[in-house]
């Protein structure tokens, strides 16, 4: 790259409007919506779409809502022609679609181009040259007259040959082709040239779409340049005035919505912004950015995964995992603090209350998505995230500080693979730690029994391979327990949770134990259809897991202890 770029790249000249308004307007509703992708996307492909795909893509636009498809370039090729005879002939257009073609200022494309539409219901013939003073000169080597009267003698021509047909409602959409890079006051001429060669009235617009066909600046310079042309056209009451952004420096939804606020009506682009080079603005980002603002975008995505495979299918192009709204990982969240927030937020949101998840800014449920990727658990995760995926697959609720326990354990194995932990691992981790925790002492059994106005139990054990029976009573089951081992256990807090429903419901129960003269506090869990069963399970485990921290010795000191309890007790 260059030391000094400005030897060799310049700044876009402002627009002289000092007195802009489009800053200070809000978009209120939706524009009118032109796809593009079967004619501006499909140009941009490797191989160009085939019939049959074509009309998939179409069909599914119409199921979008879209009433205004550019359907091919008719003079391109004699596969885009028939695709447009097809559509009229075979009656596949709704009667509230209007059709599109593009062509050349060319008369002999022209021609062609009427002749692919003859019969058609309604159609919007699109005409288009390049304005910009580079294209005039190098491509056209044609004077600024020359150019506007290619636009007007071809626009006369449509005119002609559409009187002819006028079973058809025609409409003509003229594009000053590269209007980013003219002179505003040529871009101003050679529209209102058009517009007067049409005979355009108030109910018989022209279409004039101003093209950002290369990115060149910030989206404020396309706003001012919008406004301008809104502000000088001298005849604004008879067109409607259209974008058509390109993404070249990744600021086409931008420059689009500046666009509207400026004074434009409609939005020419295509489905996750496929298109020439970095593609046409995107019409999905676009609509879902309205609706994530309240307005009614009058397109419906609500199931986004489908319209993504199908265009994927159609273009032969992956929709990035990250791409607003319809990529794979967009509701989804590894970091632990945006964990943590969207657990919270999402437990917070009540059905009928304004949409307030933190880091969601739309409900993945409008969209056909659903909650249960959202959070995934890698090595940049925490508490948050692991608690949500184990209770959103398995219905299991951890209390907090076992949440905080658990993920010290999954954050090792995290960081040991460095993969991303799928719920059924997480299950198996917690299972392992928790349910199945390597034993000094094995529970094998016990019995709950009236013991007076207190509560007996008679727990059994196997600890080196010998069983052993202890006798304990309590004011409750666990305080039996913790009685039956010789009340070296102390339990510092203790929860139950119910997992499932019906006569599938099972209990959780979760200890925190400490043991005298052993440094530092576990939890322990049992699941099991018996709460009394469950919680004998969680304090056992929560022993075991102290135990297999602490030195062998350490260890034979509680079992010979608990042995002693026999004497004592039975
Ligand atoms: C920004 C856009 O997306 S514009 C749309 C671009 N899409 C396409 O080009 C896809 C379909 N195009 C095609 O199939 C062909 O280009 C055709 C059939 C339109 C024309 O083919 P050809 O006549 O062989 O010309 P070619 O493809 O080389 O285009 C260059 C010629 O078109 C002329 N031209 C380019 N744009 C225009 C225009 N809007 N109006 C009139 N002439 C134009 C050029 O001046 C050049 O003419 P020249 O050969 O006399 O110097
Ligand atoms: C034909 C025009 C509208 C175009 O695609 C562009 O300028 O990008
Ligand atoms: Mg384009």
């Amino acid at each position: 790259m260059l030391k000094q770029p400005n030897t060799k790249y310049r700044s876009f000249p402002k627009v002289q409007l000092a007195d802009r308004t489009w800053p200070d307007r809000v978009i209120t509703q939706a524009p009118i919506w032109m796809s593009t992708d079967l004619r501006d996307g499909n140009q941009a492909l490797f191989e160009p779409m085939t019939a049959e795909r074509k009309m998939r893509l179409f069909k599914k636009l119409v199921d979008i809502g879209i009433k205004e498809i550019e359907v091919a370039f008719p003079s391109a090729s004699q596969t885009e022609f028939d695709f447009v005879r097809t559509l009229i002939d075979g009656g596949h257009v709704p009667a509230d679609v209007t059709i599109e073609v593009l062509t050349q200022a060319r008369e002999h494309l022209i021609r062609r181009t009427m002749a692919s539409l003859y019969g058609a219901r309604r159609a919007i013939v699109h005409v288009y040259n390049a304005t910009a003073r580079p294209f005039r000169e190098i491509v056209f080597g044609m004077s600024p007259d020359q150019v506007i009267a290619m636009a007007v003698s071809s626009v006369k021509l449509v005119r002609e040959l559409a009187e002819a047909h006028p079973k058809t409602e025609w409409v003509l959409e003229y594009s000053p082709e590269a209007f980013t890079g003219t002179e505003l006051e040529f871009a101003r001429d050679i529209c209102d040239a058009v517009v007067e060669a049409w005979g355009a009235t108030p109910e018989r617009k022209v279409i004039l779409n101003l093209p950002a066909t290369v990115e060149m600046a910030t989206p404020n310079v396309y706003a001012d340049q919008i406004e301008w042309m809104h502000r000088n056209l001298s005849r604004r009451d008879d067109i409607v005035l259209s974008v058509h952004p390109h993404n070249d420096r990744g600021s086409a939804i931008a420059a689009a919505e500046l666009a509207l606020m400026a004074g434009a009506e409609r939005v020419e682009g295509c489905l996750f912004g496929n298109g020439e080079r970095t593609g046409n603005v995107d019409l999905v980002t676009l609509a879902l950015n309205l609706y994530t603002q309240g307005v009614d975008p009058g397109l419906d995505f609500s199931n986004i995964n489908d319209i993504a495979r199908t265009v994927e299918d159609c273009i032969r192009l992956p929709i990035h995992p990250r791409h607003p709204y319809v990529g794979d990982l967009v509701f989804t969240a590894f970091s632990g603090s945006h964990q943590d927030a969207i657990k919270k937020g999402l437990a917070h949101q009540r059905p009928d209350a304004f949409w307030e998840v933190p880091y969601l800014p739309i409900d993945p449920a409008d969209l056909g998505r659903s909650y249960d990727a959202i959070i995934r658990v890698n090595s940049q995760s925490g508490k948050g995230g692991i608690a949500y995926l184990l209770e959103s697959a398995y219905g299991l609720s951890l209390p907090r500080r076992l949440q905080v326990e658990f993920s010290s354990v999954v954050q090792r194995h995290a960081d040991a693979t460095g993969a991303e932990i799928m719920p059924d691992e997480l299950w198996r981790m917690f299972s392992e730690e928790y349910l199945e925790p390597a034993t000094t002492i094995r529970y094998l059994e016990h019995h709950l029994f009236e013991h007076g106005a207190a509560q007996g139990m008679r727990l059994m054990l196997e600890t080196n391979g010998r069983r052993i029976t202890l006798m304990g009573e309590g004011n409750g089951p666990i305080d039996a327990v913790v009685h039956a081992l010789g009340g070296m256990v102390r339990v510092q807090s203790y929860e139950e949770r119910s997992m499932g429903q019906g006569s599938d419901a099972r209990a959780a129960a979760f200890v925190e134990i400490a043991i005298d003269d052993i440094p530092g506090i576990r939890y322990g869990a049992g699941i099991h259809a018996n709460i009394v069963t469950a919680s004998v399970l969680a304090i056992v485990g929560a022993l075991n897991r102290i135990l297999n921290r602490i030195e062998p010795e350490a260890r034979e000191a509680v079992v010979a202890m608990l042995e002693k309890s026999v004497r004592q007790v039975a």
